[in-house]
């Protein structure tokens, strides 16, 4: 079984399933993201996962290694995570230690070790007010390892920040995946795509899209045909929909995609295709549908 696991997991606001019976498992010893357009139900889940707030339905389990409240085995770093500015960075860690029931020693030597694990050590002694977005974020990572958990839960962690920020807290992210398993939501498919193995893509509510990201990379690479023509194309495809090497094709005034299962028959076909010569064609583009291309499809950008 996976790490953590939910079976039907729902969650209903004011009669509307804001997460709507996902089955998600999430693997140990990988990075998974969360992907979904905003309001898809990302934070809803992470939320129930963590255990912040209650499923309406469905069951959540831990692999059965991990005994008793689970959420001894998970760190969190909330969406807008809220700090004490006023206080230094090694303040923080060593006041979020003591919370999670260390020792002010324990807690010292921890900061120490977690401060330095997300670059912060020279900053340490700063308050955490003068620190820049990206800083803010792996101080709240640190705080989310203190008590060493299986799972890092990190919800939207460099949708905030600026390209900077952003960069220091995916290497970060990079890092850290060596060592403990990590799920996180984005609205970004290439911040998935840069550093997970494992992606689940959700809307509204609902599980679309689920597997290894290398493998949905390969099938949803498809080579395909865009055709751009000067007059809006009328009833073109009939002539096209019977050939065997059509996969899908899609047309949209005088736009075309054809996605095809073998180009060189595609393009030929195409190219001395009656009454497409009578087209007055724009553009002719030969290139490959991308798991981008899907996402922006079913997140509807
Ligand atoms: N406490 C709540 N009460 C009522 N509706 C809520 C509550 N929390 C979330 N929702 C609704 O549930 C849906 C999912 O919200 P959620 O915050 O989980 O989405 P998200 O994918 O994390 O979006 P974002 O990227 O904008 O944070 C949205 O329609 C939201 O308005």
């Amino acid at each position: 079984m996976g790490l953590i696991k939910t079976v039907g997991l729902t969650k209903t606001y004011n009669g509307t399933n804001a997460v709507d019976g996902i089955d998600l498992s999430i693997k140990e010893g990988v990075c998974t993201a969360l992907l979904g357009p905003n309001g898809a139900g990302k934070t809803t889940t992470l939320n129930m996962l963590t255990g912040l707030i209650n499923a309406t339905s469905g069951t959540i389990s831990f692999d059965d290694r991990y005994m008793g409240d689970r959420r001894k085995y998970i760190g969190y770093l909330p969406q807008y995570p809220k700090f004490y500015g006023w206080m230094t960075g090694e303040e923080y860690i060593i006041f979020s230690g003591q919370l999670a029931g260390l020792t002010k020693k324990e807690a010292l030597s921890r900061s120490d070790e977690l401060l330095s694990l997300v670059g912060l050590s020279e900053d340490k002694k700063k308050r955490v007010s003068g620190y820049s977005g990206g800083m803010k974020q792996r101080l709240g990572i640190a705080q989310s390892l203190i008590h060493s958990p299986k799972l890092l839960i990190l919800d939207e962690p460099v949708s905030a920040l600026d390209p900077i920020g952003r960069r220091e807290v995916l290497e970060l992210m990079k890092t850290l995946k060596e060592k403990t398993s990590i799920l996180f939501s984005t609205h970004v498919l290439h911040d998935a795509e840069e550093i997970c193995e494992e992606i689940f893509i959700i809307k509204k509510g609902k599980l679309i899209i689920e597997g290894d990201l290398v493998e949905l990379q390969r099938k949803y690479q498809k080579p395909t045909i865009y055709l751009n023509t000067e007059e809006p194309i009328e009833d073109w495809s009939t002539t096209i929909k019977q050939k065997e090497w059509l996969r899908h094709m899609d047309v949209k005034k005088n736009k075309i995609t054809v996605t095809v299962e073998d180009m060189d028959m595609a393009r030929e076909a195409l190219l001395t295709d009656e009454s497409l010569r009578k087209l007055k064609i724009n553009s002719f583009e030969v290139a490959k549908t991308t798991l981008e291309d899907l996402f922006m499809e079913v997140t509807g950008k």
